[in-house]
């Protein structure tokens, strides 16, 4: 029987991008990057707000190639900072809009992934889905202890590219995804390390909220002291301090963007400070595949650098010339999301699986 045609309009707000993508079932006929620049975002003071901003940007874009949205037959966001879920297709339904304008578990770029999905989905009376949220956890119990007993880690990462790469490895080498013991690093605006052990992300550092490597647009781990004297100094207020940690941390806080071509430029012109940036943010990222290594007991099949900074060829050889000593370094410059999210929601149209259930409150 001839599988019935369904045209999805997928949505991947990053944060320093829109991308997009309409697919006919699994093939991709439309893909669009949309970059925000820091001036661009600086005039909103809370990522919520770029909700009409980036609706319009992407309606623009599908305008402009011509595309009939009457046409689509569902649409499907990147899953925002929900409470902790199993990894899935989940229907947008009004617990999770309530939870992505609040912001349940924090303030991130994907969270108008859902909002903006619905929105869309909403006037054409079409379902709308997210996929495999930032919040996924299937973090082991030791990786929870974070050394202070106020504070557990949590899991927040890239955890709908991490998976879709880890798959695609897993199907490249003829190898089942549960079978492998990878280290998945993620280089986007922000950056995300993964110990993918028996098909589950076990460790991962926190991305966003000042764990691991500085990236970008994210501070990483800053020296909690320094930080908690920063806070009571009186010189900040609360969002002030949210900000210079999230959004302006990393290369915004050092050089003033969040575009590493950029500052791959000022390199080549000789900029000795921009250069010092870029290595640290290697060596950070090297410095934590090392520990994720550790996770594994050193035995790795393979780590696997993906995102949008692993199209940069002099940052991949800094990282890999410090752990290419670990296992073989795998390079996926980009992303597998938008089409993760074809899949995603491909699986719930064709009626291979049932979408999931957010959970109320
Ligand atoms: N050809 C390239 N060379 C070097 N860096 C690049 C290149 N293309 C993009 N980048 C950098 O990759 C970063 C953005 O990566 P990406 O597009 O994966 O992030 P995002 O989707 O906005 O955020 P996130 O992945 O954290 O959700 C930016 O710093 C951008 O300048
Ligand atoms: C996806 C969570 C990590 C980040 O955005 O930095």
């Amino acid at each position: 029987m001839q599988k019935q045609l369904n045209r999805i309009l997928v949505i991947n707000p990053g944060s320093t991008s829109t991308k997009i993508g309409v697919f006919d079932n699994d093939v991709q006929i439309l893909e669009k990057t949309i970059r925000h620049s820091t001036e661009e975002l600086a005039d909103f003071p809370a990522i919520i707000d770029q909700f009409q901003f980036r609706k319009q940007n992407i309606l623009e874009a599908l305008d402009e190639e011509g595309m009939n949205v009457s046409k689509l037959s569902a649409v499907c966001g990147r899953g925002g900072l929900l409470r902790p879920i199993e990894g899935g297709t989940y229907a947008v339904n009004e617990a999770m809009l309530e939870d992505l304008r609040e912001g349940y578990s924090g303030q991130h770029a994907s969270n108008l992934g859902g909002i903006i999905a619905h929105e869309i989905a909403e006037g054409l009376n079409i379902p709308a889905f997210i996929v495999d949220p930032v919040v996924v956890d299937e973090l082991s119990p030791i990786s929870r202890i974070s050394g202070f007993s106020l504070i557990e880690r949590k899991s927040i990462f890239h955890a709908l590219n991490q998976k879709a790469v880890a798959r695609r490895y897993a199907k490249e080498t003829g190898r089942a995804y549960k079978d492998l013991r990878l280290i998945v690093t993620h280089m986007g605006g922000g950056i995300t390390v993964g110990v993918h052990e028996d098909g589950k992300v076990v460790d991962v550092n926190n991305g966003l909220h000042g764990d691991g490597p500085f990236s970008p647009e994210r501070a990483g781990t800053v020296p909690a002291g320094d930080l908690v004297e920063l806070c009571f100094s009186g010189q900040y207020y609360r969002h002030e301090i949210m900000k210079k940690l999230v959004g302006q941390g990393g290369l915004v806080g050092y050089l003033g963007t969040n575009d590493a071509v950029t500052v791959e430029k000022r390199i080549q012109k000789g900029d000795k400070e921009a250069a010092l940036i870029y290595d640290a943010m290697a060596y950070q990222v090297a410095r934590e595949i090392g520990s994720a290594s550790a996770v594994l007991k050193g035995q790795v099949d393979a780590i696997i650098l993906t995102g949008g900074l692993a199209y940069g060829k002099d940052f991949v050889k800094a990282i890999s010339d410090r752990i290419s000593w670990i296992a073989d370094v795998v390079v996926h410059p980009g992303e597998n999301e938008l089409q993760a999210l074809a899949e995603g929601a491909s699986r719930v149209l064709d009626g291979e699986e049932q979408a999931r259930i957010y959970p109320n409150g």
